[in-house]
């Protein structure tokens, strides 16, 4: 009896030690507690790899101030979110990176928050849906490799910095694709995803042909996503397109998980002068009125350019960048905001493992 009072005792303490660390509230972090013996072992339901050291001393700075001398140890475990549509082999979210306005970086975003995701720690691939632009290839330095097939049914999957990858552009000729109609566009999104060997992955991050049209609404109604992430310029215009976005995801009770604003102001080399070339604050504002957290808002910034189109993106390139660690902070906040909002699923039977031919990273 004693020795449960004092373990719960310590279940409170460290509950309520990670619900200030997080800014949540102490039930919602009881149930990442456990405690063994004469150590808490705490088990995130999010990526954040990079904060695991920071929060076990956090909280036992926290126990030992209420009495508590114990070890802690921090892990983190990915459930997949419950959601409407069947799930895909071995994928346990999928998330859309979406814009309402062509060219506002969301295929640079997308890309980045993939390898930054990776960097937290979770298990990440990325489909390129861009049929009008597909330029991931490009961004993973692979632009003229194909996934190989040992079947002909199914395709393995390119790897790179990470993560798996697979695009249309790795399949057919951009000019081609950039005529399809809505079904064919749609068709060939549905076969990108069931017709990949993906290895088992947390994360699924989906780049959506820019634009809220139909093609734009059957591909979000085709997967089984798990929510979207919409990328705007502070500009009216673009704000006004993610505004489209948004509306297009509730539409079909997609949950928008969080806004990026992307160029949100340009800092001078030179003498550090801050220039707001697409207008201020638009995503701010945007993420205001929806109650929806801004995920990150990211300068223009010629390196971040320049290592896209070299094929090794910022995040993998250069990890110690002030910017990488703007993206990883989207990364954990994104992860975050997907395991409070959305129920688990018990069922994971979907998750099969890896296929033989894949050695996890
Ligand atoms: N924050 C940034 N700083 C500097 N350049 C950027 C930034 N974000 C994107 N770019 C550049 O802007 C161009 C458009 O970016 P990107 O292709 O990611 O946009 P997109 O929204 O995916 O475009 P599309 O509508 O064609 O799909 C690219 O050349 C990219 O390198």
């Amino acid at each position: 009896m004693f020795f449960s009072r004092k373990g719960d005792k310590i279940t409170q303490a460290a509950s309520q030690a990670l619900a200030d660390y997080f800014s949540l509230e102490p039930n919602e972090t009881e149930r990442w507690c456990k405690l063994e013996k004469d150590s808490l072992a705490i088990t995130l339901p999010f990526c954040a790899t990079s904060q695991h050291l920071t929060i076990a001393h956090y909280v036992e700075d926290a126990l030992q101030a209420s009495g508590h001398r114990v070890d802690v140890t921090v892990t983190q475990h990915i459930q997949s979110a419950h959601t409407k549509q069947p799930p895909i082999r071995n994928i346990k979210n999928i998330i859309a990176v979406a814009s309402g306005k062509g060219g506002v970086g969301k295929s640079t975003t997308a890309v980045n928050l993939a390898l930054a995701l990776r960097q937290e720690g979770a298990r990440v691939g990325i489909l390129d849906a861009d049929i009008y632009g597909p330029s991931i290839p490009i961004m993973l330095g692979n632009p003229d490799a194909s996934p190989s097939s040992s079947d002909n049914k199914h395709m393995q999957p390119l790897e790179a910095y990470g993560i798996v990858a697979n695009s249309i552009g790795y399949l057919v000729p951009q000019e081609d694709a950039a005529v399809w109609r809505g079904p064919m566009a749609s068709r060939a999104l549905k076969q990108l995803l069931d017709e990949t060997l993906w290895p088992v992955l947390d994360y699924l991050i989906v780049d959506m042909p820019p634009g809220t049209g139909d093609i734009q609404l059957t591909m979000a109604q085709q997967v089984p996503l798990c929510g979207a992430v919409v990328v705007t310029t502070p500009q009216d215009l673009a704000v006004a397109d993610a505004q489209k976005g948004i509306t297009m995801f509730n539409k079909v009770n997609v949950p928008v998980l969080g806004l990026i604003e992307n160029m949100s102001y340009y800092e001078c080399t030179a003498c550090g002068h801050k220039d707001t070339i697409f207008s201020e604050a638009g995503g701010e504002a945007l993420a205001d009125r929806y109650g929806l957290p801004l995920l990150a808002a990211l300068p223009l910034a010629t390196r971040l350019r320049a290592y896209a189109d070299s094929g090794e993106p910022l995040v993998s390139a250069q990890p110690d960048d002030p910017l990488t660690n703007t993206f990883c902070e989207a990364a954990r906040a994104l992860s975050m905001q997907l395991a409070l909002s959305q129920p688990a699923t018990e069922n994971e039977q979907h998750v099969k493992g890896d296929p033989i031919s894949f050695k996890p990273v």
